[in-house]
């Protein structure tokens, strides 16, 4: 942290049952000379990583698809959503985590991936940067069912959907998480599939 104009005074943990809510008072150094002391919330998880699997024989992608609460209670009728296999980091480097997720949550045995940015996802509220990242899959990469670990209560369906097939649920709006389109328009920008 090194922006002259920023002053940190106070950090307050207002939750910290699973992951941390932190309200954070700082000073800010306005154009005008003045300073102006605010407060935000900051909710810290960690950080993580996303791939999108692909393969350019079958021109198809593998997709996860899992209950995710906040969209249940905001808007998501059955609280399914489809998207690219991700976790958080933990104490991985992102790309040993990736590929952990990969074999956990999609039953392919990765070991070559391919870092294609990162970004913040929801950057005034939440501190995570997550790491993008592809790699090319094939049936004989494939190890087990995947679905995700039992014990983290993860239920984690695993589709092999074609490529236009997935771009279309995105006009549809049957795709509708950021990181997933993210990729998906990635691999037809850059003409990978
Ligand atoms: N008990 C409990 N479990 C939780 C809670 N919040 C999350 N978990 C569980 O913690 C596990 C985290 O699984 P990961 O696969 O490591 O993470 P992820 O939820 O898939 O996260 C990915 O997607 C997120 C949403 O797009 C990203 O924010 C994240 O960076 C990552 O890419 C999941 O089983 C999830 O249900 C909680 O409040 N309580
Ligand atoms: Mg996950």
């Amino acid at each position: 942290m090194q922006n002259p104009n920023i002053t940190i005074l106070q950090t307050d943990i207002l939750s910290d049952n699973w992951y941390t809510l932190n309200k954070v008072t700082f000073n800010i150094l306005k154009k005008d000379g003045t300073t102006e002391t605010q407060s935000r919330e900051a909710y810290d998880r960690g950080n993580g990583a996303v791939i999108l699997l692909y393969n350019n024989v079958s021109n198809s992608v593998i997709l996860t698809r899992q209950f995710r609460l906040p969209t249940y209670i905001n808007g998501n009728t059955t609280g399914m959503l489809i998207e690219a296999c991700a976790g958080l980091l933990d104490n991985d480097n992102p790309e040993d985590c990736i590929k952990r997720e990969t074999e956990e949550e999609t039953g392919y045995k990765i070991s070559k991936v391919e870092k294609v940015f990162e970004a913040y996802m929801s950057p005034g509220s939440v501190t995570e940067i997550l790491y993008f990242f592809i790699a090319e899959y094939s049936q004989d990469m494939k190890i087990n069912s995947g679905g995700g670990l039992e014990e983290e209560g993860e239920n984690i369906e695993v589709l092999e959907l074609s490529f236009d097939e997935a771009l279309t649920m995105i006009d549809k709006g049957e795709i509708k998480d950021a990181k997933t389109i993210m990729l998906l328009q990635h691999l037809r920008i850059k003409g990978i599939l």
